[in-house]
C-alpha cells in the first residue's frame, strides 16, 4: 500500500503535518556507502556511463534526503547532511544541549498527559530495542528512564520535561513478550489513542534494532504511523554491535529495512544511526530534534 506523506501542506496550520511533509527523504549517507544503486565497486566501463551513473546517484540521493523546514532541496550540500543519516540540517537547527531534565508525569492515556502545550517527541519501539537507554544517553543521566534486561518494563506514557521547554516521552514497548496479555491489549487502546489525539506531538522517534534483520512489527508500526500521517524519524539503535558474529552488520540491516519500506512512502522519513553504548548519533539526533522543535516553536 502507498501512503502519501509527501505533499507539503503550506497552508495548513498543523505544523505537525508540515514537519512530516516538508521532507523529501532518505538514504543519503547510507546510499553513499551501502545503497543498492550506489555500489562504489560497481564497474562502469566508460566515462559517459560513469557520469550518467553519477547523476542517477545524485537524483536518487536527493530523493532520499530529509530536507528540513526552511531549506530548498536543490540547495542542500554535502556539508549539511548529518553523518550516519539522511538528515540535512537547516536554519532551525541549534540549541540542542540538554541542561535540565525532570521526570514529570506518568499517564495512562492521552487525556492524562501534561496540558501545558509544550512540544513533545515520543520514543517508540519494540520492547528491549533500547528506548530507555537512548533517553538516558540523550539526557546524559543514568536512571532517568528505567532500563531493564527484562522486557516490558516501561508500560505507560512517561513524560520527561527538558530545559523546561519540551518533552521527551518514553512509551511502552509494543509486542512485549513477557508482559501480560492485559498490558498488550492496553497498548492498542492507550498508545494508539495517544498518537491520534496528541496535537503537540512533533514527531515519533521510532527505534529499530539495527543488530537484527528487519522485523515485521517495526514495518507494521511504521506503516501504521504513515497511514495516519504521523511524523516519524527512524532511530536505528545498537549500531555499536558491528562485530556481531552471526548475521548481517547493522548497516546491512538498515539498508534492508530501507529497501522494504521505500515503496510505502512518497518521501522517505528521516533516519539516523545511534548507539547508547558509544553515544554514536547523540549530538546529531539532538540537532535534528532541535530543528523540528525550533520550527514548531516559532
Ligand atoms: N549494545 C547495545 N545494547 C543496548 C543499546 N541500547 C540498549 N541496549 C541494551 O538493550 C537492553 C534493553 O534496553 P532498554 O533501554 O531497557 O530497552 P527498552 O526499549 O526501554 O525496553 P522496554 O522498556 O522493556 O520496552 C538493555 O540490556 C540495554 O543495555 C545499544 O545502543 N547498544
Ligand atoms: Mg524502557
Amino acid at each position: 500500500m502507498t501512503y502519501s506523506v509527501g505533499s507539503v501542506l503550506l497552508n495548513s496550520d498543523d505544523k505537525r503535518k508540515h514537519v512530516a511533509n516538508s521532507a523529501p527523504y532518505t538514504v543519503v549517507r547510507l546510499a553513499n556507502e551501502f545503497g543498492p544503486n550506489l555500489d562504489p565497486k560497481a564497474e562502469v566501463s566508460d566515462s559517459r556511463a560513469a557520469k550518467q551513473s553519477m547523476s542517477e546517484q545524485a537524483r536518487f540521493m536527493k530523493k532520499l534526503l530529509f530536507v528540513p523546514p526552511g531549506v530548498v532541496p536543490e540547495e542542500v550540500t554535502d556539508k549539511m547532511i548529518v553523518p550516519g543519516s539522511n538528515i540535512a540540517l537547516g536554519p532551525y537547527a541549534g540549541h540542542s544541549q540538554i541542561k535540565m531534565v525532570e521526570f514529570v508525569n506518568i499517564s495512562g492515556r492521552a487525556k492524562d498527559c501534561p496540558k501545558d502545550n509544550r512540544p513533545e517527541f515520543a520514543i517508540l519501539g519494540w520492547s528491549n530495542v533500547g528506548k530507555s537507554s537512548l533517553i538516558n544517553v540523550l539526557v546524559q543521566k543514568n536512571q532517568v528512564a528505567l532500563t531493564s534486561k527484562k522486557q516490558g518494563k516501561t508500560q505507560l506514557i512517561n513524560h520527561f520535561l527538558v530545559n523546561k521547554s519540551w518533552y521527551i516521552v518514553d512509551l511502552s514497548g509494543y509486542g512485549f513478550a513477557r508482559a501480560s496479555d492485559a498490558a498488550r491489549t492496553d497498548w492498542s487502546s492507550y498508545t494508539k489513542g495517544y498518537f491520534l489525539k496528541r496535537d503537540i506531538l512533533v514527531a515519533v522517534l521510532l527505534l529499530i534494532d539495527a543488530s537484527v534483520p528487519p522485523q515485521r512489527i517495526d514495518l507494521d508500526c511504521s506503516n501504521w504511523l504513515g497511514r495516519y500521517n504521523i511524523p516519524m524519524t527512524f532511530v536505528f539503535t545498537k549500531c555499536d554491535k558491528m562485530k556481531a558474529s552471526k548475521g548481517k552488520r547493522p548497516d546491512e540491516n538498515i539498508r534492508d529495512f530501507q529497501e522494504l519500506i521505500r515503496e510505502n512512502y512518497k518521501q522517505h522519513p528521516p533516519w539516523i544511526m545511534t548507539s547508547s553504548v558509544t553515544a554514536l548519533g547523540r549530538e546529531e539526533l539532538l540537532l535534528h530534534i532541535s530543528q523540528l522543535r525550533n520550527y514548531w516553536d516559532q
